[in-house]
């Protein structure tokens, strides 16, 4: 379990205080996949770096397994240092080195006797799918095969934790995808607790069980997968989500509304699990005078899970429109629409 209680991390910069990280209060808990998402600037990579002390604190706490590591001697921190492994955007491999010599480098600094080395790195390397490149260069494999390489190094040592550093940031999408997965299985068969920082929402859609969203060095918004795409509150949490998920009444069809006068009764529907494909609305016209227009929608999955939105228009009389929505209300999370619509 990683612990931050009121953490800010300040630079000096043109002579004044820059609060990279700004009273940071946050929990991820043990074999979670953990996302901070946040535009260039942010704070994620200080954030991120606060974890195992790359960066020192300048306020608050961080608590690792309930142990605070900024009280540690230095041979106590680098023992710790080996429970938190990290991955980065560009690999930072050794390039002089063969995959296989890069994997052991930590186990031979940590003073790991041979025969477990090549042990654990013939293992590793087989968890991550490259035995066969075992005696190859950096410079001789793909992005995704070099952060493979990255993710068999930081897991080389056995750690509890593993941070990622904008890792996919550098891959295409397919790649992306494949180490996303690998992520996956790695928290799922070590039991991981795993921290990554991204500025991709597609990254955090596919693997995270709870997102943080950054902005000037605050958490402006935490919560699951499905509260921030469902509902997300913070201007910068609904830029995120419209990235990957058009989740807005296009403007065209919107003012075809208004053109039309009278008054309005627009709803954003959002379904998750059995309920993105229960027929609703056929039950909504039978049992209420009521026509349902649908004006805009789409059903996607997260994290393998139907999850659909749509924007409806009610049509009939009041008092017959605000039983239906009564009735729509409970099975599915109802917005009205104008709230944001501009
Ligand atoms: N060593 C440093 N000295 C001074 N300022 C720094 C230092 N490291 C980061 N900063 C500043 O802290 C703020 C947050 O930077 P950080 O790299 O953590 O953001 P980020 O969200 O990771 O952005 P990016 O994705 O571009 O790396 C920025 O304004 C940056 O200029």
């Amino acid at each position: 379990m990683i612990q931050f209680d009121e953490v800010s991390k300040i630079y000096q910069h043109n002579g004044s205080d820059l609060r990279a990280v700004d009273r940071v209060n946050l929990t991820i808990n043990k074999g979670e996949i953990f996302g901070v998402i946040g535009f260039s600037g942010a704070g994620k990579s200080t954030l991120v770096r606060l974890v195992n002390l790359l960066e020192r604190p300048s306020e608050g706490s961080i608590l690792v397994d309930g142990e605070d590591l900024s009280q540690l001697s230095k041979p106590e921190l680098r023992k710790v240092r080996k429970r938190i492994g990290m991955i980065f955007q560009h690999f930072n491999l050794l390039e002089s080195k063969t995959v296989l010599h890069n994997v052991a480098f930590p186990l031979i600094i940590s003073g790991t006797p041979k025969k477990k080395v090549q042990a654990r790195v013939d293992e590793i390397l087989e968890f991550v799918g490259l035995s066969d490149k075992a005696h190859q260069y950096p410079d001789e494999l793909s992005g995704g095969q070099k952060q493979r390489v990255g993710i068999a190094r930081a897991l080389a040592t056995s750690p509890d934790i593993l941070l990622c550093d904008e890792a996919t940031s550098a891959l295409d999408p397919e790649t992306t995808k494949s180490i996303l997965e690998l992520l996956k299985r790695v928290r799922d068969e070590y039991n991981l607790t795993i921290l990554m920082i991204t500025h991709e929402m597609n990254a955090v859609r596919e693997v995270c069980d709870r997102i943080a969203v950054m902005e000037s060095g605050c958490v402006i918004e935490q919560g699951s997968i499905f509260d921030l795409f469902s509902n997300p509150q913070h201007s910068t949490t609904k830029n995120f989500v419209r990235s990957v998920m058009e989740n807005e009444l296009p403007p065209s069809i919107l003012s075809g509304i208004e053109e039309r006068g009278g008054g309005r009764h627009i709803y954003r529907l959002t379904f998750v699990k059995e309920k993105a494909s229960q027929p609703i609305f056929s039950q909504v016209s039978k049992r209420y005078q009521v026509e349902v227009n649908v004006l805009f929608g789409q059903i996607t999955e997260l994290q393998g899970i139907p999850f659909g939105q749509l924007v409806v228009e009610l049509q009939g009389e009041e008092k017959e429109i605000f039983r239906a929505l009564e009735y729509i209300q409970r099975s599915v999370t109802v917005q009205e629409v104008e709230a944001d619509a501009g």
